[in-house]
């Protein structure tokens, strides 16, 4: 695992950015052979986001070749209610880059059947290849995607019931009521994301910091589901400074070093 420690918010959204465009850079994709690249919501990523479309706009980047699929989605949110992950997806990036609309998938939480939806999700996935780099977030509690505590290690996309914590932390996005966050959600789940060539997870403020240690020091853990990270070949961390709050001094140290040259190249 690499862990990116970076002092501000912005630093991790301009590290993320040029990460994913070295990436798609590097691939030299087609429209036979598209970059595949797995999307999250949450209000860490905007950042991210607002680069890559400014990135776009210079013509340093195009999407034109990128298929992405979206981590997760609630359950009977209508897809035009401004807090579905669909809505926030066509706001915060597709409306602004040259993606292909066939290109977009995000999963559907209004699906008659939501098993075909779920398996349906996962095949098309496998028909490109897997996808090449997911970026994702975590929730206080250490949850990716929503993959809440205890979801197994093992798990497919499915609908996942959301925890109390999970439902308030995110009813900052419904008018502050609970009880308008929808009750469960559809989401990747541990084994898709195990499957990804590549995973980066964006994590800034103190309120991550436990999932931060979790995930770095702590054992692999289904109640810490972004313990998983550990198990993958390829997985990075980004961090703001408030986030590694929780880390020895010896952790933070060891990845400070070893990314030293790194940071400073791409932050000059
Ligand atoms: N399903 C999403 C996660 O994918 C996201 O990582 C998490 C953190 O969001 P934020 O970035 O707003 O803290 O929120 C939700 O629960």
């Amino acid at each position: 695992m690499r862990l990116i420690p970076l002092d501000i918010p912005s630093h991790v959204a301009k590290w993320a950015a040029l990460h994913i465009i070295n990436r798609i850079k590097a691939f030299r994709p087609t429209a036979d052979q598209p970059f595949v690249l797995g999307l999250p919501t949450g209000g860490t990523p905007v950042e991210t986001y607002k680069l890559l479309i400014e990135h776009y706009k210079a013509g340093n980047i195009s999407f034109k070749n990128v298929v992405t699929f979206n981590m997760d989605e609630y359950v009977n949110l209508p897809k035009e209610h401004p807090e579905s992950y669909y809505s926030f997806m066509h706001k915060h990036f597709f409306e602004h880059i040259d993606i292909p609309r066939e290109n977009i998938n995000l999963l559907d939480g209004n699906a008659k059947c939501i098993k075909t939806e779920c398996e349906s999700y996962e095949a098309k996935m496998k028909q490109y290849g897997g996808v090449h780099l997911f970026m994702g977030g975590v929730g206080n509690d250490g949850h990716i995607a929503f993959n809440e505590p205890a979801s197994s290690l093992a798990s497919r996309t499915r609908e996942q019931a959301l925890t109390e914590e999970t439902r308030i932390a995110n009813s900052r996005f419904f008018n502050n009521d609970v009880n308008q966050v929808p009750k469960s959600a559809l989401t990747v789940g541990i084994a898709t994301l195990m499957e990804a060539k590549e995973i980066m997870v964006l994590a800034t403020g103190r309120q991550k910091a436990l999932a931060v240690q979790a995930a770095v020091e702590g054992n692999v853990n289904h109640l810490w589901t972004i313990s998983c990270l550990q198990l993958h070949p390829n997985a990075i961390i980004v961090c703001d400074e408030p986030a590694v709050m929780e880390l020895r001094v010896k952790t933070l140290k060891y990845f400070q070093a070893q990314e030293k040259e790194n940071i400073q190249s791409i932050l000059s």
